[in-house]
C-alpha cells in the first residue's frame, strides 16, 4: 500500500493520533480481490496479514481516529469519533485515493466505555454486505479484508475479536461538520477549513467560495437522495441512520444491524434497539431529509440559510426521480412513453412535456406502491417476486407472480394495469433479458450471513463465507448449483433482528 497522508497532514485538530493494538493469532477470514484492486494491490500475503491486525506497522500509515459528533436517533450527542475505527492513511490506487481503517483495531480517545474491539459476526457482516452492496451497484464504502483472531472480547458473552479492513474513499460524515459547529466546540473557522478540504479533496470540480459551497450542498443532498432510493429499490434496510453514519459522499456507511428484505414490509425493522421503528425500512427516505437538515443546521454559519433550504427542496424529487429509474428497469416499464403515447402504442419516443412527464411518474409511483402493497398483504418475497419478470411475457394474461398470490383478484386488476402500462414488447428475450439483468437473484440474507458466521464460531471453518462472497458478486446471474441460496429463509431464519451490540 502506497499511502498519502492529506486529512492527516491538512487538519491538525480534526483527530487524535492512536495506534492500533494487535490482535492475537490473525488470519483471514476474507479477502476482496475486487478491493485490494481499488488500492493496487494483488494477493493477500503474510506481511499484509501482519501489518492489518496491528502486530507490525504499516510503512507509511499515519494512524489516527477522527473526531465527529452525530444526531443518535433523534437526540444529539456532543461527541463522539472513532471509538474502533484507526485509519492509516489514503491508499493510492489506479483511480483515486481509499481512506484504509481497522475496524476493530484497538481503543482510541473516542472509546468512551467501548473497548474498542469488533466482534467476528459484527466484521463477517460488514465485510460480505459491502461485497454485496458494490455488486449490486449500491454507492457504498468497501472492505478488503476481515482478520479474524482469538482474542476474547465481552458482549452479552464471551465472543472473539476480529477487524474488518474498510475501505471509504472519505470517512467524512455529517457528524464531523455538526461536530464543529455545534456546542463549545463551536469554530466557524475550523468549518471552513473542513468544507473546504471535503470541497478540494472530493469535489474537485467546485470552487471554495460561496457559490461553490451551495453548489456543494445541493451535490450531497442529490447524493444521498441517490443512495437512499438504491437502498428502497432493493429492499436494503441500513438500521442505523444516525448523522454519524452518513458519509458525506452518498456511499453507504457504518453496517451494523442492516438487512436485505425477505417478506417484503414498510415497517420492516432491522435493529433490534429501534423500539419506535424510527428507521424502519419504509421511513429511510424521510430519515435521510432529516439527517440532511441537520447537517444543513451545522452549515447555517458559512452557508445562506436560502441556498441550503432551496437544496433541501430538490430531496424529495431527486428520490423519486432516482427510485422510478432503478424500479422501471426491475417492472420493464418503458421510460419514453406518455400515457397518450401508450394508449396510442406510439412509442416514438419524443422528449415529454413536462406535464406529461409528470403524469407518467405519478402514474407509474401508483403502479409501483400498488405493487408492493400486493407483495406485503399476500406476504411475498421481495426479490425473488422482481426476479420473475425475468420469466414474464407480458403479453400473456398468466404469469407466474399470479401463482404466488392469495389476493388473486387484487393482482388480476394490478396485472391488467401494469400490462396496459408495459405495452407490446417486440423482443421478448431480450426483455427477459434486460429484468434479469437488474432483479437480484442472489441477496445477503440474514440467515445466509448467520450460517457462515456459525461455521466460523463453531468449527472455525470460513468456507461457507468464501462461498457466500463468490455468490455475492454476480447476484444477477443464474448460479444453478447455488439454487438453494436464492430461497427464502427457513422458518427460524425469518425476519432475524440484529442487536446493536457489535
Ligand atoms: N466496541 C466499541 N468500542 C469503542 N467505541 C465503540 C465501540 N462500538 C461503537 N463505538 C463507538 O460508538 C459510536 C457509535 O457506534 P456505531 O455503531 O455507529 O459505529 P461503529 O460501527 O463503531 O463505526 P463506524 O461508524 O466507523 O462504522 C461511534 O463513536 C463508535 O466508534
Ligand atoms: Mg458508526
Amino acid at each position: 500500500m502506497q499511502f498519502k497522508q492529506d486529512f492527516f497532514e491538512q487538519l491538525e485538530g480534526f483527530y487524535s493520533q492512536v495506534y492500533p493494538l494487535p490482535i492475537s493469532n490473525p488470519h483471514w477470514l476474507g479477502w476482496s480481490d475486487d478491493a485490494a484492486q481499488l488500492i493496487g494491490l494483488e494477493k493477500p500475503n503474510a506481511e499484509l496479514l501482519m501489518q492489518l491486525s496491528a502486530n507490525y506497522a504499516a510503512p507509511g500509515a499515519s494512524y489516527y481516529a477522527q473526531v465527529y459528533s452525530g444526531h443518535q436517533f433523534g437526540g444529539y450527542t456532543p461527541r463522539l469519533g472513532d471509538g474502533r475505527s484507526i485509519i492509516l492513511g489514503e491508499a493510492i490506487g489506479p483511480n483515486g485515493a481509499w481512506d484504509v481503517a481497522l475496524k476493530g483495531g484497538g481503543p482510541t480517545p473516542y472509546s468512551r466505555q467501548g473497548d474498542g474491539r469488533a466482534v467476528m459476526r459484527s466484521a463477517v457482516r460488514e465485510f460480505l454486505v459491502s461485497e454485496a452492496l458494490a455488486a449490486l451497484n449500491v454507492p457504498t464504502s468497501r472492505a478488503l479484508a476481515v482478520i479474524g483472531s482469538d482474542l476474547p472480547v465481552w458482549r452479552e458473552s464471551q465472543e472473539t475479536a476480529a477487524i474488518t479492513v474498510r475501505l471509504a474513499k472519505s470517512h467524512i460524515r455529517f457528524g464531523h461538520f455538526e461536530y464543529f459547529c455545534h456546542g463549545e466546540q463551536g469554530d466557524t473557522g475550523k468549518l471552513s477549513q473542513l468544507v473546504n478540504f471535503t470541497i478540494k479533496q472530493h469535489f474537485a470540480h467546485l470552487s471554495t467560495d460561496a457559490a461553490g459551497y451551495k453548489q456543494w450542498f445541493y451535490e450531497i443532498v442529490q447524493s444521498t437522495a441517490k443512495m437512499i432510493a438504491h437502498w428502497q429499490s432493493v429492499g436494503f434496510a441500513h438500521g442505523v441512520m444516525n448523522t454519524d453514519n452518513m458519509s458525506i459522499l452518498g456511499d453507504t456507511f457504518d453496517f451494523g444491524p442492516f438487512a436485505f428484505l425477505d417478506t417484503f414490509k414498510e415497517g420492516f425493522i432491522c435493529n433490534h434497539s429501534d423500539h419506535e421503528g424510527r428507521y424502519a425500512f419504509g421511513q429511510q427516505p424521510a430519515v435521510g431529509l432529516w439527517n440532511l437538515k441537520r447537517l444543513a443546521q451545522a452549515l447555517t454559519p458559512i452557508i445562506e440559510s436560502d441556498d441550503l433550504i432551496a437544496a433541501l427542496n430538490t430531496y424529495q424529487s431527486e428520490l423519486v426521480k432516482q427510485y422510478l429509474r432503478l424500479m422501471r428497469g426491475k417492472l420493464g416499464l418503458h421510460q419514453a412513453a406518455s400515457l397518450h403515447a401508450l394508449n396510442s402504442q406510439d412509442l416514438s419516443a419524443k422528449p415529454l412535456s413536462q406535464e406529461a412527464q409528470a403524469e407518467l411518474d405519478k402514474h407509474d409511483l401508483q403502479l409501483l406502491g400498488l405493487f408492493t402493497v400486493l407483495l406485503e398483504t399476500n406476504q411475498l418475497d421481495y426479490t425473488n417476486s422482481l426476479r420473475r419478470f425475468g420469466q414474464l411475457d407480458p403479453s400473456h394474461s398468466h404469469s407466474t407472480l399470479r401463482d404466488d398470490m392469495v389476493d388473486v383478484a387484487g393482482f388480476d386488476t394490478w396485472y391488467k394495469a401494469y400490462q396496459d402500462r408495459v405495452g407490446e414488447v417486440a423482443d421478448i428475450h431480450g426483455w427477459q433479458c434486460e429484468r434479469n439483468s437488474v432483479n437480484p437473484k442472489y441477496i445477503l440474507r440474514n440467515y445466509l450471513a448467520q450460517e457462515a458466521i456459525i461455521d466460523i464460531e463453531e468449527n472455525g471453518d470460513n468456507s461457507k463465507l468464501l462461498q457466500l462472497q463468490q455468490l455475492l458478486r454476480r447476484p444477477y446471474d443464474e448460479q444453478p448449483e447455488m439454487e438453494d441460496f436464492a430461497k427464502r429463509p427457513p422458518d427460524w431464519g425469518q425476519g432475524l433482528i440484529m442487536s446493536c451490540s457489535s
